[in-house]
């Protein structure tokens, strides 16, 4: 693959696919540093990606939020770059052959819990 990104991020791989966009793996051409790239298509009826990345701005520092270290339009796609985040809890499940400990599910639930109140002490 040989699409790069605001001048500085290589698409690597494709790593998921959402309701509206696709996420890429990609690399910055300069410090070789990992980062994930979500492309929309900018012909979508209701674009969300630039809303998203406001989002992400303002709860800029919490638990879990990816940093925005760019975006714009490239070609036909509005892009995104973001942090790459850890496995998908869906991942993480398959990993314990979809069976939690009652610990780890209470710790999940904290961590539920306390990332709402964030996002409530922000909005
Ligand atoms: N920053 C990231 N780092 C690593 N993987 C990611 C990152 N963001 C998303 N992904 C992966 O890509 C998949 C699709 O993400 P995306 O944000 O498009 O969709 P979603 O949150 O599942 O749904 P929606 O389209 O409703 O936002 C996720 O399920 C996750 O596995």
């Amino acid at each position: 693959m040989d699409h790069v990104v605001g001048g500085t991020y290589k698409l690597v791989r494709k790593i998921g696919k959402g309701y509206f966009a696709e996420l890429y793996l990609g690399v910055n051409v300069q410090t070789e540093e990992e980062v994930a790239v979500k492309l929309e298509s900018t012909k979508t009826e209701h674009p969300q990606l630039h809303y998203e990345s406001n989002l992400y701005t303002l709860l800029q520092g919490g638990n879990g939020i990816p940093k925005v270290r760019w975006f714009g339009i490239e070609g036909e796609y509005n892009a995104m770059v973001i942090d790459v985040l850890g496995p998908s809890l869906e991942d993480l499940f398959n990993y314990c052959n979809r069976r939690f400990t009652l610990k780890t599910t209470l710790m999940l639930a904290d961590q539920l819990v306390n990332s709402q109140n964030y996002i409530l002490i922000k909005a």
